[in-house]
């Protein structure tokens, strides 16, 4: 049986999305900003975070997958979706629910530089640097958290748990 523990409330990550929407809506004054959306996980927090942003924005969506029906990275990233808007000479601000291992995110950040983006920085609802594997970097985080394996809010273990409204540690 696993069972879950709640890590975040949907009061403290409403909070902390707000505080981070100002921040951004501050570094961009003046600019217009495309937000990139790492689906599946991302879909809530881009919803959040979109309506916490001040400056203009564009907003798309790219499929992405590392980790199917584990708790453990695959080690590859497969596109899911293709990105839905052209982002050549945009400031783009990458949207990600977690950033783990950081593959996924250094693939999108690669992927989003082919396209021409102009600049590329990263939002991140968690950052949780325990398994850190890759050299990137994650220009805004709403919440840091150590270890442990975490859904709800968008993220899942083997497609459950994604609509609950809290971030949950999962014990198995
Ligand atoms: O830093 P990493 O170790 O690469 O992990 C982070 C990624 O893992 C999850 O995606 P997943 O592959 O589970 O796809 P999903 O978004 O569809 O759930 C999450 O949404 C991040 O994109
Ligand atoms: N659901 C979920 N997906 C992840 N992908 C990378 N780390 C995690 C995690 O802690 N939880």
């Amino acid at each position: 049986m696993s069972e879950l523990i709640e890590v975040l409330s949907k009061e403290e990550i409403a909070r902390s999305i707000t505080e981070v929407g100002e921040v951004i809506s501050h570094d961009y004054k003046g600019g217009k900003l495309a937000l990139v959306g790492a689906l599946k996980g991302a879909f809530i927090f881009m919803a959040d975070l979109a309506r916490e942003i001040t400056v203009p924005v564009q907003i798309g969506f790219l499929g992405v997958s590392s980790y199917g029906k584990s708790a453990e990275s695959s080690g590859t990233t497969t596109v899911t979706k293709e990105l839905d808007l052209d982002v050549t000479g945009m400031d783009v601000l990458v949207v990600e629910d977690i950033v783990d291992t950081g593959l996924t995110l250094k693939f999108i950040v690669n992927y989003l530089k082919d396209k021409g983006a102009r600049s590329v920085k990263v939002c991140a609802f968690l950052d949780k640097k325990e398994r850190r594997a890759m050299d990137v970097q994650v220009d805004y985080a709403c919440h840091e958290i150590l270890e442990g394996f975490l859904v709800g809010y968008g993220l899942d273990y083997a497609e459950d748990y994604r609509n609950l409204p809290g971030i949950y540690h999962l014990e198995m």
